[in-house]
C-alpha cells in the first residue's frame, strides 16, 4: 500500500466477524502452531451486530510495534501477537522479494475495539485475531491464504477470516500449513437462517478455552475417542445438511456435537464447568418447544461459557422470541432486552405454555442478539472511522 502523503504513515481500518462453532474444536496436538485434534465447522455472524474493527498503522518513524484494545494499552510480547506479526511479515517478505518492501522496516501502531463483552465466551479472541491478521495484511499488501496466520492467534480465529458456513480443516502435517479454513458455502446459500445470541453472563469466565482444552487433552479419554471417532463422520453430514439447508439434521448435529463437548469438559480431571442453571434451562426449553411443535424448529450450542446461541429459520423467530420472553423475562425494560429487535404481536397458546411447563425465570437472559449468517473480513474505506489518529495514537473516545 503506496504511503499516505498527508499522514506521513500507512493506515488502514477493518472489521472481522465472530463465529459460532456447530462443530466444536476442543483441543490441540501443538500448542505453539495452534493446531487441533479435530476439524471443525462454523456460521460467521452477521457484523452489524457483533464485531471488532481494527485500525493499523505502519511507519518509519513509530519507535516500537504498540497495540491498543478496548481503550487500554496492551502487552505486544504477547507470543500469539508476536505470531501474527511475524508471520504477516514475513508473508509480506515473501511477495516483496523481487520488488518494493515497503513497510517492512516500519514499526505498528495497531487500535482495536470489539462492540461486545471481550473473553466472556462471545469468540471476542477470533473476530480479534482475524481482524488483526487481515487488517496487517492489507496495511503492508499481502493476500492469499491468511487463516493459518490467524489460526496462530487463536485456533477459531481462522475460521472469521470467511463468511457463511466455515470449515477448519485440522490438517496433518507437523508445520500446520494443511490446517486452514474453507467457506463451505456463503451465506446468501442459506438467506432463512437465523440466530440468537441469549446472554446469560458477560463476565469473564473462570476458565479460558485455551487452559480448558489443554486439560482436557490430558486428562479426557472421551474427548479422545470424539475427536477420531465422532467428529469426522459429524462434519461431513455437517457439509451435507448446511449445502441442503436440511435445517433438522444441521439442528441434531449442533445440538448433539455442543453437548459432547460440554460432556467433555465434565470428563475432563478436575472437571471444567461452562453451563450454568440458566443454560440447562434454554437446553430444556428447546428440547420441550420442539417436542411441542412435532419437529425440530430451534437448536442450541454453548462454547465456553454459559450463553446459548440459538439456531432457527425465518418462520419460527417471532414464535421463538416470545417463548425466550415468556420464560425468561426482562425485568422491566423489553426494549433493552431484545436490543431494538421489533417485539411482535405473537402470543403464545396456553397448550404450548404448559407442554414447556418451567416457571418463569426473571433475568436469567441479560438480553438477545438477532444476527443473521454474515461476510467475512472487510475494509472500511470511509477514513473518519480510524481508530488512530493522524499521529498515531489512539482517539480520545476510542
Ligand atoms: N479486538 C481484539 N484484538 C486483538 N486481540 C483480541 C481482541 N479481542 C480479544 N482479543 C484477545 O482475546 C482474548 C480473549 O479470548 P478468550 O478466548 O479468553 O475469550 P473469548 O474469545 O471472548 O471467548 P471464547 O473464545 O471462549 O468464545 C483477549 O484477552 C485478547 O488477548
Ligand atoms: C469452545 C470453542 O469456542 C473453543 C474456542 O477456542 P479458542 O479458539 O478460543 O482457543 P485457542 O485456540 O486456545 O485460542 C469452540 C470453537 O469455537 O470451535
Amino acid at each position: 500500500m503506496p504511503e499516505d502523503k498527508a499522514l506521513g504513515f500507512n493506515m488502514v481500518t477493518c472489521s472481522a466477524p465472530v463465529n459460532i462453532a456447530v462443530i466444536k474444536y476442543w483441543g490441540k496436538r501443538d500448542e505453539e502452531l495452534i493446531l487441533p485434534i479435530n476439524s471443525s465447522l462454523s456460521v460467521t455472524l452477521h457484523q452489524d451486530q457483533l464485531r471488532t474493527t481494527t485500525t493499523v498503522a505502519c511507519s518509519r518513524s513509530f519507535e516500537e510495534d504498540r497495540i491498543w484494545l478496548n481503550g487500554r494499552e496492551e502487552d505486544i510480547t504477547l507470543p500469539r501477537l508476536q505470531s501474527c506479526l511475524r508471520e504477516v511479515r514475513r508473508l509480506a517478505r515473501k511477495r516483496h522479494s523481487d520488488g518494493d518492501p515497503a513497510g517492512l522496516s516500519h514499526k505498528f501502531h495497531i487500535c482495536s475495539v470489539n462492540n461486545f463483552p471481550t473473553a466472556a465466551g462471545l469468540a471476542s479472541s477470533a473476530a480479534g485475531y482475524a481482524c488483526l491478521v487481515y487488517s496487517l495484511a492489507r496495511v503492508l499488501g499481502v493476500e492469499g491464504e491468511l487463516s493459518v496466520v490467524a489460526r496462530q492467534g487463536s485456533g477459531s480465529a481462522c475460521r472469521s477470516m470467511y463468511g457463511g458456513f466455515v470449515q477448519w480443516t485440522m490438517g496433518q502435517r507437523e508445520d500446520g500449513k494443511d490446517s486452514i479454513a474453507q467457506q463451505v458455502a456463503p451465506e446468501t446459500n442459506w438467506p432463512e437462517l437465523r440466530v440468537l445470541v441469549l446472554v446469560v453472563s458477560a463476565e469473564r469466565k473462570l476458565v479460558g478455552s485455551t487452559s480448558g482444552m489443554q486439560t482436557s487433552v490430558e486428562t479426557s479419554s472421551l474427548l479422545k475417542h470424539r475427536a477420531e471417532c465422532v467428529v469426522p463422520g459429524r462434519m461431513e453430514q455437517m457439509i451435507r445438511a448446511v449445502k441442503k439447508r436440511d435445517f433438522a439434521t444441521f439442528a441434531e448435529l449442533t445440538m448433539k456435537d455442543s453437548n459432547q463437548f460440554h460432556a467433555t469438559c465434565l470428563d475432563t480431571y478436575p472437571p471444567v464447568f461452562y453451563l450454568n442453571d440458566v443454560s440447562r434451562r434454554i437446553i430444556n426449553l428447546v428440547h420441550r418447544y420442539n417436542r411441542h411443535c412435532g419437529e425440530t424448529r430451534v437448536a442450541y450450542s454453548f462454547d465456553a461459557g454459559p450463553n446459548a446461541v440459538i439456531f432457527t429459520l425465518q418462520e419460527h423467530t417471532a414464535e421463538f422470541f416470545q417463548v425466550g420472553g415468556t420464560f425468561f423475562p426482562p425485568e422491566t425494560n423489553g426494549e433493552q432486552f431484545l436490543k431494538g429487535l421489533p417485539i411482535t404481536g405473537v402470543t403464545l397458546s396456553e397448550e404450548l405454555k404448559e407442554a414447556i411447563g418451567m416457571e418463569p425465570l426473571v433475568k436469567g437472559i441479560s438480553y438477545i442478539i438477532s444476527p443473521k449468517a454474515g461476510p467475512g473480513p472487510c475494509v472500511m474505506e470511509d477514513p473518519p472511522q480510524h481508530l488512530l489518529c493522524p499521529d498515531g495514537l489512539p482517539k480520545k473516545n476510542v
